[in-house]
């Protein structure tokens, strides 16, 4: 806007070719002056240079937005760009309808409490045809520890949709659209971005941390690392307009990473850092079809608790779902 030129803005012949004449070429050049440095610079009176001016600053200015407008334009943005949805009750209406197209959504927490279910329930999702809710489309998985279990998959398919998955050929079918991919770092998989293009409706990195890890040694160069992988994946969220889905591990400061916690108590999914949703912790368990909650209107959570993530020998464990800024977190959150 404040590039607009001046002879374009409609105003009388006149006035434009003394701008001109003063070099005086943008809106921005002009604005730049009190009137009275216009008056003594364009050598005109102070009633032509106010007109000018108001006409100028009309023509570059804004146009005047209500805040009712800009929430009726975000409505309307989220509905376009679309959701995946986890068949979650709960999760979805706290989300929108689900998982957000063109924006990264984290899932963190412990060993154990559930990530790669999720992970596998949103494959099958998005694999589905659309007359049963799916994307009907392709999905690239990228398993950097290699945690992926196909049996699990068709578990899950069977006990969650049945009526597809028993029909002769189906479960061959839907697990065929799961694209499983086993790079060592990001950029490995960065040569074969290409793959997006073929259908793919959903990006799954599972889980994001171990390919950071695996690529660098020092604390410095894997932050350094970090960055660089998160803008990639966000552009490559943006360009592509689909769901990107990471997971994170949470390790204990003092335990034995490798083992998985036992969970006694309550797992809770927790919605935090959301731009839409109020930040609720859902409680769920895993079954044979995948992750359930068990209560769909979810608990609100005040203050710094939403954030935190608990694991071991505590009641609460969490299963967090963000959608906002990335943090790489190999230490007890
Ligand atoms: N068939 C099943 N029925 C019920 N629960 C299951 C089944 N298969 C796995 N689980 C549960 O899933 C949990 C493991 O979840 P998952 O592998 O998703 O963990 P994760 O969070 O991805 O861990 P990691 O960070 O180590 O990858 C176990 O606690 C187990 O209780």
């Amino acid at each position: 806007m404040a590039n607009k030129l001046i002879n374009q803005m409609g105003l009388p012949k006149s006035i434009v070719n003394i701008f001109t004449a003063r070099n005086i070429i943008t809106a921005k050049d002009a604005l730049s002056h009190t009137e009275f440095e216009l008056m003594e610079l364009l050598d005109v009176g102070k009633e032509e240079v106010t007109s000018a001016m108001a006409h100028v600053s009309e023509v570059v200015c804004p146009p005047c937005q209500t805040a009712l407008l800009l929430l009726e334009q975000r409505v309307l943005n989220e509905s376009l760009a679309g959701h995946l949805s986890t068949r979650l009750k709960g999760l979805d209406e706290a989300l929108c309808g689900g998982i957000p197209f063109g924006v990264l959504t984290e899932l963190v927490g412990p060993a154990g409490i559930g990530k790669t279910q999720f992970c596998l329930k949103l494959s099958l999702l998005a694999s589905l045809p659309t007359n049963c809710g799916g994307l009907d489309g392709r999905v690239i998985y990228i398993d950097v520890e290699s945690k992926f279990r196909s049996k699990r998959l068709i578990e899950i398919g069977i006990n969650s949709f049945p009526e597809i998955f028993l029909k002769k050929g189906m479960a061959q079918e839907m697990a065929g659209r799961i694209l499983i991919l086993h790079p060592t770092s990001l950029s490995e998989f960065a040569e074969r971005v290409s793959l997006l293009q073929q259908q793919v409706k959903l990006l799954i990195i599972d889980s994001m941390a171990a390919l950071v890890l695996g690529e660098h040694d020092s604390e410095a160069s894997r932050q350094q690392a970090l960055g660089w992988h998160v803008s990639f994946i966000k552009s490559l969220a943006e360009f592509s307009r689909i769901p990107v889905v990471l997971t994170n591990q949470v390790r204990s400061q003092i335990g034995d990473e490798s083992r998985m916690y036992s969970f006694q108590g309550q797992r809770f999914i927790k919605l935090a850092k959301s731009p839409i949703s109020a930040p609720l912790a859902f409680p769920f368990k895993i079954t044979s079809s995948g992750l359930v909650l068990l209560d769909d209107e979810g608990i609100e959570m005040k203050g710094p608790e939403i954030n935190t993530i608990h694991c071991q020998g505590l009641s609460l464990s969490t299963l967090a779902v963000s959608s906002a800024e990335y943090i790489l977190r190999t230490k007890n959150a």
